[in-house]
């Protein structure tokens, strides 16, 4: 199985511990997320700060984007984002806009599939217009009501499509070993690790079971 690759949730408002959160994680992930209030807060002096200290790491700005795809994923593809987010539920023509956007600059797309109803549509659609990576991921206010990513991912990676799958929601070391046998090329960690005493020791951990799990 090839590794599977870790993608560090930056979740803060506060633009400093931000950066000082990446900086003790770096070692052990492969994505920095700048995540969706943290994009808002801040914007794109971030994904420059974080491209510019981190050339070799890939860098995804979790933009969410509902309409206006290619106009706005542009400018943060032009900061340096390797990847941006975007909403399944925006439709196609968002969906489009934001891949365009991504191809002129050599970059991809990650389709959101966070509260799309026919999430196995939205995915065979989105991969048909060339996204690169769909999300599974239950989102902090699902979360809150119970919800996990496990079904879906399941559902999702039956499919067998021509994508990379990313999955996010609450994964933690105990569930990493079932979401890498699931089949989740792409592990999403926030608060596992941004919310543990060491998030140094907790990504370092989550980094040996995403290993152990994939060998
Ligand atoms: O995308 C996220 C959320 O919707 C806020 O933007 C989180 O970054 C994602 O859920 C990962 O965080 P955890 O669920 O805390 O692991």
């Amino acid at each position: 199985m090839a590794r599977p690759l870790i993608q560090m949730a930056l979740d803060s408002l506060d633009f400093n511990q931000t950066v000082a959160l990446a900086d003790q994680v770096a070692p052990y992930v492969d994505i920095f997320e700048i995540g969706t209030p943290c994009i808002k807060y801040n914007g794109i002096n971030l994904v420059k700060e974080l491209r510019q200290r981190y050339p070799d790491k890939l860098l995804l700005v979790d933009l969410k984007t509902m309409d206006a795809g290619e106009y706005e994923a542009g400018a943060f593809y032009a900061a340096g984002a390797d990847i941006c987010t975007v909403l399944g539920v925006s439709g196609l023509a968002t969906i489009a806009g934001v891949i365009k956007a991504a191809k002129k600059h050599g970059a991809e797309t990650q389709i959101d599939l966070i509260n799309v109803a026919d999430k196995a549509d939205c995915a065979r659609e989105s991969v048909k217009l060339g996204a690169q990576i769909v999300g599974i991921h239950t989102g902090l206010d699902a979360q809150a009501a119970g919800h996990t990513p496990f079904t879906d991912l399941n559902d999702i990676a039956r499919l067998g499509l021509n994508v990379r799958i990313s999955v996010a929601g609450g994964i933690k070391q105990a569930t990493v070993q079932q979401v890498v046998e699931a089949g989740a090329n792409i592990i999403v960690v926030g608060a596992a690790i941004y919310g543990a005493p060491s998030p140094a020791e907790a990504a370092r951990e989550i980094r040996e079971l995403v290993d152990a799990a994939a060998a």
